[in-house]
C-alpha cells in the first residue's frame, strides 16, 4: 500500500522583515500565496528509511537524513512511537532552491502521507506542531490557499481571497541559500532601524478582492534588494517581465526565482514565451493561485 501527497508551492505577496532575533531568526509579517506547481510525495512501506527523487532538478536534492521529507518522516515517527521504515519518492516539479518552499512542501506532504500510512490519529494541530519544528514554511505546505504567517512565519491565520491570480515564475540559472539571503539583508540593514513587521492592509484587501491590479501595486518583499545584491543579473529578469506587460515583477521570498503577476491566463502565457525568448532566465512557468494545501491523492 501506498500514500502519495501532492503539495503546492508558494509565493510570498508581502514579506516583511524585522529586526534579526537573538536566536538568529527574523520575525516575519508574511503572506503567503499557494500557487500551482507541485510536488508529489509517496511514502510506500520499506525496510529502512529511503528516499529517492525524481525531476529535472531532482540532482540538487539530498537523499540521505538531511532531506526533509526524510527529517519529516522521522520527526512523525519518533513522536507517535513508530519505525519510520518508508520508502519516500518525491516527484519535483518545484524549482529547489529557488524561494518557492519546495523542500518544506516535501516535508508537509511526507508528514501527511507517513501519517496516513501509519493511521497516527494526529490531530490537525498536532502536526501543525510537528510542521513548525521542521521549518519556519513547513506550516504553510500543510495549510495551502492564502495565510499570514507570524512570528518566524510559522504562526499561521488563513486569509480570504476572493479570486483567481495568474503568475510566471522565471527560474534562474543557479540556486540562492535561505540563510545567506537573511544574512545579506542583516548587512544591508546595519544602522538602519528596522520598523516591526505588519501585515499591509493593501495587500490583504486586494487578496479578499481577486483584484489583481490593486495586489500589483501593494506587493513587497524586504529581502528583494538582498537577493539583488547576491545575484544582480535577476535586475534584467524582473525588466524584462514589466516590459513584458506583467503588472508588477518582484523576488519570490528569498529568491532566486522571479514572480510576475499578470492580468489574466491569457497575459501570463505571453509574459512567460517573452521571458523565456529573453535569455534573463532559465524557464518561465505559468501557474495559478489560489492553490490547495497538501492533499492525499
Ligand atoms: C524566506 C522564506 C519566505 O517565506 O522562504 P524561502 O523564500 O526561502 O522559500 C522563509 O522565511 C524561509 O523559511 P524556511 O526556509 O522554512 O526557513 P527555516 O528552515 O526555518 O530557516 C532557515 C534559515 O533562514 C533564516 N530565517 C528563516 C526564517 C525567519 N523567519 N528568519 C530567518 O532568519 C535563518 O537563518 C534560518 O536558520
Ligand atoms: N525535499 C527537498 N527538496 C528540495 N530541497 C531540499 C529538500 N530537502 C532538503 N533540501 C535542501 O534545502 C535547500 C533549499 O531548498 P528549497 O526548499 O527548494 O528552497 P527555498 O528554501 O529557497 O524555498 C536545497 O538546496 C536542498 O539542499
Amino acid at each position: 500500500m501506498s500514500v502519495t501527497v501532492r503539495v503546492p508551492a508558494k509565493v510570498n505577496v508581502q514579506l516583511a522583515v524585522g529586526q534579526a532575533r537573538a536566536d538568529g531568526y527574523h520575525d516575519l509579517a508574511n503572506v503567503f500565496l499557494a500557487v500551482s506547481l507541485y510536488d508529489e510525495v509517496t511514502a510506500t512501506p520499506a525496510d529502512g528509511l529511503r528516499v529517492t527523487c525524481e525531476g529535472a532538478d531532482a540532482g540538487q536534492v539530498p537523499l540521505d537524513g538531511t532531506n526533509l521529507a526524510a527529517r519529516a518522516a522521522t520527526a512523525l515517527a519518533e513522536r507517535y512511537g513508530r519505525d519510520p521504515a518508508v520508502h519516500l519518492h518525491i516527484a519535483k516539479d518545484i524549482p529547489v532552491a529557488g524561494g518557492m518552499a519546495g523542500g518544506s512542501a516535501d516535508a508537509a506532504g511526507a508528514l501527511l502521507a507517513c501519517d496516513a500510512l501509519w493511521g497516527t490519529g494526529a490531530s490537525r494541530a498536532e502536526l501543525l506542531e510537528l510542521c513548525a519544528e521542521l521549518g519556519s514554511d513547513v506550516p504553510f505546505g500543510l495549510v495551502g490557499g492564502a495565510a499570514l504567517g507570524t512570528g518566524r512565519g510559522e504562526r499561521l491565520v488563513e486569509l480570504a481571497v476572493g479570486g483567481e491570480f495568474h503568475w510566471v515564475f522565471a527560474q534562474a540559472g543557479r540556486g540562492l541559500s535561505t540563510p545567506a539571503v537573511y544574512r545579506e539583508f542583516d548587512r544591508l540593514a546595519e544602522g538602519r532601524e528596522i520598523p516591526e513587521p505588519a501585515a499591509a492592509q493593501p495587500v490583504l484587501d486586494a487578496l479578499a478582492k481577486g483584484d489583481p491590479d490593486a495586489l500589483a501595486v501593494a506587493l513587497a518583499n524586504d529581502l528583494q534588494p538582498a537577493a539583488l545584491s547576491l545575484c544582480p543579473e535577476l535586475s534584467d529578469t524582473l525588466a524584462a517581465g514589466r516590459a513584458a506587460g506583467a503588472l508588477a515583477a518582484l523576488v519570490s521570498g528569498s529568491g532566486p526565482t522571479t514572480a510576475f503577476l499578470a492580468a489574466d491566463a491569457r497575459s501570463a502565457a505571453e509574459v512567460a514565451a517573452v521571458l523565456r525568448a529573453s535569455g534573463t532566465c532559465r524557464e518561465a512557468r505559468t501557474a495559478s493561485g489560489p492553490a490547495p494545501g497538501a492533499t492525499v491523492l
